[in-house]
């Protein structure tokens, strides 16, 4: 079975519905994009249509479409190939423009970037830079999408066509799960589709998702379907994660409480994965990756078989799964922070994936997805020490990114002491591999100054290169030996010592922590 929202999304703009005005907005930006050549940001909460009338308006017009996360990408590169496409006006195929007007919108392409808001905080990238570059000189059509127009850099605003979509209303989204209804075959009774309307008010996406779950594959839907059989939406992702990570009595109880929530299991294993480590630890922590690890093949075999039914194995292992993995119950508070692919809900952690990113040479996504969760399992409350300070000096964090990683209170002494610990283990580390770069300058103030560039331990191995020829790269296994050396490990730590030789000439993975 389809997911429906994916089988019923408008492909052309006269059926994205609920925002006559903004539609009308987007459509005549469009008509008239060769005399003001703008670009356009669609902004507005989620589920309301933004990316589906993005690339029904493209349809429409019959224009190319391509596709930027500004979240997920490394930006500026991105941006850059994109933007000096666009600016060359020849098209994914690479037909060039036609001249005359008639055939003016053939060849053309629709530049899609979403989550727009998210842009600002990749500074390190110059994602900021290259998408303001982007807003100037793209000679193609451009469109940002955004929940949040205030969480965007004011140049960006002001770059921009303002286009807000609003909150779907109730008695415009009636009309569309009536349709689906009768596209499917499946007779219903009017109040039906009015409750999922009502409990699912402004967000036309999760309204078509409570459609779908309510009829479960039936052929008729009943009121009663939906306030009985079909979920009760009473329960949001923290009652959820809650739930499953520290409350719940049975798998069965945390299982019946993911059926409650609003939220497909693909959203339902991110979530768990991004926050489980703040709960669990130790064993249970190993157990309960397990299962999510079994989630994620099974949303793979959704994927790549485009049969549903398979979610349901995914929803058993992210939730009952991943509650037995537990050994007791929990109480109390937990601060779960923001989602997990809406980093903007979230500083902290932006800073931290994007200085894991930047020093691994990996994207942001990666850095999220694939590196931090293996830093918090093994920094876990800060143990063991001297690895928290090897990560802490690699990645030059500062208190707040070290509380994050481990799950440790920001204004502990612990976490202070082991910033401070790594703050001096890097200024040792670039004085020994600098030789005697810096000499004019001061070392203390270049050290200072690198430090606040948030540069990274890379630029000290570079800057130390060009200084006279020895690889002075400082990579993670220095900064653990030296770690190892203060804690009276008697190793020896080649390739601190700025003399040219030894084994630190490559790039440092996660196996140099071990
Ligand atoms: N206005 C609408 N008219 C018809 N269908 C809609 C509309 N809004 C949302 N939908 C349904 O919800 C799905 C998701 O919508 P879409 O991805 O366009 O929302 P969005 O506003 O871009 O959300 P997000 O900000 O989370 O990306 C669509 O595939 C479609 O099934």
């Amino acid at each position: 079975m389809a997911d429906w929202t994916e089988k019923y999304r408008p492909t052309t703009l006269s059926e994205v519905r609920g925002n006559d005005t903004a539609r009308d907005e987007f459509a005549e930006w469009a008509d008239t994009w060769d005399e003001h050549r703008e670009p356009a940001v669609l902004h507005g909460s989620p589920g309301v249509g933004k990316t589906s009338a993005a690339h029904a308006l493209a349809a429409d017009k019959g224009w190319e479409t391509v596709e930027l996360n500004a979240s997920d990408q490394r930006t500026a590169d991105v941006i850059e190939r994109f933007a000096g496409r666009a600016a060359m006006n020849t098209t994914l195929s690479g037909a060039s423009n036609a001249d005359s007007r008639g055939e003016r919108d053939r060849g053309r392409q629709l530049v899609i970037l979403d989550e727009a808001d998210n842009i600002h905080y990749q500074k390190d990238y110059g994602g900021k830079q290259a998408v303001t570059k982007l807003l100037k000189e793209a000679n193609q059509p451009v469109v940002l999408i955004a929940n949040d127009f205030y969480e965007m850099s004011r140049g960006m605003r002001s770059a921009c066509r303002e286009i807000e979509f609003r909150d779907v209303s109730a008695r415009s989204i009636v009309p569309v799960l009536r349709d689906i209804c009768r596209r499917e075959g499946v007779e219903f009774e009017a109040r039906a589709l009015e409750r999922i309307a009502e409990s699912n008010d402004g967000d036309l996406r999760s309204a078509v998702r409570d459609l779908q779950s309510s009829v479960g594959g039936r052929a008729s839907l009943s009121l009663d379907d939906v306030t009985s059989g079909g979920r009760d939406r009473t329960v949001n992702i923290f009652g959820f994660l809650d739930s499953v990570l520290k409350e719940s009595d049975s798998a069965e109880e945390a299982l019946r409480t993911a059926y409650d929530t609003d939220e497909t299991p693909d959203d339902l294993t991110s979530w768990v994965e991004d926050k489980v480590s703040m709960v669990y630890e130790g064993e249970e922590l190993a157990r309960a990756y397990d299962h999510l690890a079994n989630a994620d093949r099974w949303l793979g075999r959704v994927y790549a078989t485009q049969n549903y039914r398979y979610w349901r194995y995914a929803t058993d292992n992210v939730s009952a799964g991943v509650a037995a993995s537990r050994d007791r119950t929990r109480g109390g508070w937990t601060r779960y922070g923001g989602a997990p692919w809406r980093s903007t809900k979230n500083a902290t952690r932006d800073a931290v994936t994007s200085r894991i990113a930047e020093s691994a040479g990996v994207s942001i996504a990666t850095a999220r997805r694939e590196v931090l969760p293996f830093l918090q399992a093994m920094t876990h409350h800060c143990k063991p020490r001297d690895l928290t300070v090897a990560m802490t000096a690699w990645y030059d964090f500062d208190t707040d990114h070290v509380a994050y990683v481990t799950g440790s209170g920001e204004s502990t002494n612990k976490v202070q002491s082991i910033v401070e610990e790594a703050r001096e283990r890097r200024e040792e580390l670039l004085e020994a591999h600098a030789g005697d770069a810096f000499a004019r300058e001061g070392l203390a103030a270049h050290a200072e100054s690198t430090a606040d560039t948030n540069e990274g331990a890379d630029d000290a191995g570079e800057n130390a290169d060009t200084s006279g020829g020895t690889d002075g790269t400082t990579t993670l296994d220095d900064l653990a030996a030296s770690a190892d050396d203060e804690a009276g490990d008697e190793d020896d730590t080649d390739g601190d010592t700025g003399d040219g030789g030894g084994r630190d000439d490559g790039q440092s993975g996660l196996f140099d922590f071990t």
